[in-house]
């Protein structure tokens, strides 16, 4: 039985700061390269979700020791080993980052997952991986369940790939080819999704001392030592989007604290794509980025393939916004936890919008608002999506939530903490926020800290 989630009516202004949890995407780059290194490391701040315990699970289970200290992760770094059965869960991040790390263990990695893991597509980094020498059995799908067969040692090289499906591939390769006996010489076979991802993934490397360089048509990695390296994981920035949108839909205003002056993060984005929007987007002197809404939210026409995990909570803007709107750029998006353009289709339908599926993204037309018994379609962000449409409509219902722990397992709470009520709770605050005036913090439930209504 799963359960249903009565996702807060709140129209009345926000006025909260919000402290996140680690960068899902960062923490797991964190982990593999930390498994890869020379030496121990430390994770501070990680990610704790469901995603970044799968990856742990998976390096452990490998023969990396990642042990907690407090809320800190050590990461010791071991002989790779198999045979083993590695649980990616519904993560992309494992799915495309551990194979390659797997094909460096002395012997067979079967990597597997939930139902809709097995739909993910990876025909890319399979066909690379045997191309650098590694053998993959995949019975001819280009998906899991797949097992590699590890021999302790990847011959690497040239290789040309097709990371048109996920960059995700390109960055699996890359955060391990420094371990490869040539390291990687990548050429991509056409484009790729999500760059700023593989941009992080170019710039962690170097973090760790690895030798990358860009080329015509792709990234050499050298061979060579990982160093290893005690970090500090910055907060997730793509997890601040529904805590900022519900800024433009109550006409409130949202500071999510401890914002990257510079930042790898696509979700570093929102502040240009909610400015796009109507919103008033400003850092705070203590280093938080604020967003106050005008009351009335704009329409959004942009190209989201840079930052295609934004889409859910953005397209959840455009169906309460006071015109039309175009995303473009995201046909991957069908590989996601759910094919997300399907998925938004009929969610924003669902509340009242029309909407239209283009090849690679969608028009949404807001309509008259009404409530819905949404699904989350085991997918985080169209549980936060819903919220954010929750705000704004009132009756607005999730079935089985519980899919945002893949990266944000106490939302709920955090959510409620934003609203100043109870997760699942509908209530309203009576008086309007003065915008601009500085937020007297106090603390709050679930991470979210409530300025005072003046
Ligand atoms: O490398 C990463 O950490 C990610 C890359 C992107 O994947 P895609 O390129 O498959 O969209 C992004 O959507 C995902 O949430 C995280
Ligand atoms: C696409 C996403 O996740 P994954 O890393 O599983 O691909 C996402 O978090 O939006």
């Amino acid at each position: 039985m799963s359960d249903v989630w009565s996702a807060p009516h709140h129209p009345a202004p926000v006025d909260a700061v919000v402290t996140l949890p680690g960068s899902k995407s960062l923490t797991a780059r964190a982990l593999v390269l930390a498994a890869l290194a020379e030496g121990p490391s430390r994770l501070v701040r990680p990610l704790r979700a469901r995603d970044t315990d799968l990856m742990a699970g998976a390096l452990r289970a490998l023969g990396v020791r990642v042990d907690e200290d407090g809320a800190d992760w050590l990461v010791s770094p071991g002989p790779l080993r198999g045979p083993v059965t590695v649980d990616a869960g519904l993560a992309g991040t494992v799915l495309r980052f551990l194979p390659p790390v797997a094909a460096l263990a002395d012997g067979p990695v079967t990597v597997d997952g939930d139902p809709r893991l097995r739909e993910r597509p990876n025909a890319g980094l399979i066909a690379a991986l045997r191309a650098l020498g590694v053998e993959v059995d995949d019975g001819g799908r280009g998906r899991a369940p797949f097992t590699v067969r590890g021999t302790g040692r990847v011959r690497g090289g040239a290789v040309t790939v097709d990371a048109s499906e996920s960059s995700q591939i390109v960055s699996g390769l890359l955060l391990a080819a420094a371990r490869f006996d040539g390291g990687v010489d990548l050429a991509l076979s056409g484009g790729v999704p999500s760059m700023p991802h593989v941009e992080m993934t170019v710039t962690t490397l170097r973090e760790h001392g690895v030798d990358v360089s860009t080329t015509d048509r792709g990234w050499r990695v050298a061979r060579g030592p990982i160093a290893a390296l005690d970090r500090v994981i910055e907060p997730d920035l793509s997890n601040a989007a529904p805590f900022l949108a519900a800024a433009l839909v109550t006409g409130g205003r949202a500071t999510v604290r401890d914002w990257p002056e510079r930042t790898t993060q696509p979700g570093a984005q929102l502040d240009r794509l909610l400015s796009q929007m109507g919103a008033e987007v400003a850092r705070t002197a203590e280093g938080g980025l604020r967003v106050a809404g005008r009351g009335t939210i704009g329409p959004l026409v942009a190209d989201l393939g840079e930052v295609g995990e934004l889409t859910p909570v953005l397209a959840a803007l455009c169906a309460l916004a006071d015109g039309p709107s175009r995303l473009t750029g995201i046909a991957h998006l069908r590989g996601h936890e759910t094919d997300r353009l399907q998925a938004l289709d009929e969610v924003l339908t669902a509340v009242g919008a029309r909407v239209r599926q283009l090849p690679d993204g969608l028009e949404i037309e807001p309509g008259p608002r009404r409530s819905a018994r949404l699904d989350s379609y085991a997918d985080h962000r169209m549980v936060m999506a819903a919220a954010v449409l929750g705000l704004a409509i009132d009756g607005v219902q999730v079935a089985d939530p519980g899919a945002v722990t893949k990266t944000l397992p106490d939302f709920r709470e955090r959510w409620a903490g934003l609203l100043g009520g109870h997760p699942g709770r509908t209530k309203t605050t009576p008086e309007r926020a003065s915008q601009g005036a500085p937020a007297t913090e106090e603390r709050n439930e679930g991470g979210v800290e409530r300025g005072r209504i003046r």
